[in-house]
């Protein structure tokens, strides 16, 4: 990500964009959404660009596409340029390539598919090879509205998300239950770091995060 706090720049250093034609912002981050096929990423991007859930028959990411949606967190509009991947392992090093200046990670696993969960070490071995050392990392797991086919219970997600000291989300693309927070947390945590003044409170994306989170109705019992 490029830019400071109060100053307007993009992605590429270049002269601030305020022209009538194109929407302005402050900062640029790239956020790579990651995870095996079918957990929902391209469901959870569409939801949150455009309010919609994409039912139906599944198609599976061909390579790697991307969406760009400014959002505004505290006063600053941080223009998020988010990177859907392919799932399928015959694509991983097409999407090695595109991990290197992620400035965010969002991995997610589906509730339903206990392979897609014990997967997400495996994509954290990968995270770690391939991406930046201090690429911010939220695990989030999706198809929360699916509370009959549940096998993945909440806490083994937490438990995961704490061993490896990164935040956790569970969410519907389908409902869209905390999937604009995860954006949101990410964009905070981009602008925290792109220049906080001295006396600016520090900010911690876990804790917002659970601050901030909806628990799925279907947990209490599992
Ligand atoms: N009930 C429910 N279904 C979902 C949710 N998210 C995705 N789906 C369904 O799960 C299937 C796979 O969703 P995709 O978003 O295409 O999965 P993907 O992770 O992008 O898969 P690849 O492109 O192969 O990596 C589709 O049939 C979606 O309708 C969700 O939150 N709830």
């Amino acid at each position: 990500m490029t830019g400071t706090a109060g100053a307007t720049a993009t992605q590429d250093g270049e002269a601030p964009k305020r022209s009538p034609c194109s929407p302005s912002y402050d900062l640029t981050g790239k956020v790579m959404l990651l995870g095996d096929s079918g957990v929902g990423k391209t469901c959870f991007l569409i939801q949150f660009k455009d309010g919609a859930f994409l039912s139906g028959t599944f198609i599976a990411t061909v390579g790697i596409d991307f969406r760009n949606k400014v959002v505004t967190v505290d006063g600053m509009r941080v223009k998020l340029q988010i990177w859907d991947t392919a799932g399928q392992e015959r694509f991983r090093s097409v999407t090695h390539a595109y991990y290197r200046d992620a400035q965010a990670l969002l991995l997610l696993y589906d509730i339903t598919n206990k392979a897609s969960f014990d997967n997400i070490r495996a994509w954290l071995t990968e995270i770690h090879e391939y991406a930046q050392r201090d690429v911010v990392i939220m695990l989030l797991g999706n198809k929360a509205d699916m509370s009959s086919e549940r096998v993945i219970r909440s806490e083994d997600g937490e438990t995961l998300a704490r061993e490896y000291g990164v935040p956790f989300l569970e969410t519907s693309a389908k409902t869209g239950m905390n999937v604009e927070l995860a954006f949101l947390a990410i964009a905070k945590e981009l602008k925290y770091r792109a220049g906080q003044s001295a006396d600016e409170p520090s900010f911690q994306i876990r804790d917002y995060v659970e601050s901030q989170k909806k628990r799925s109705s279907c947990c209490s019992f599992m």
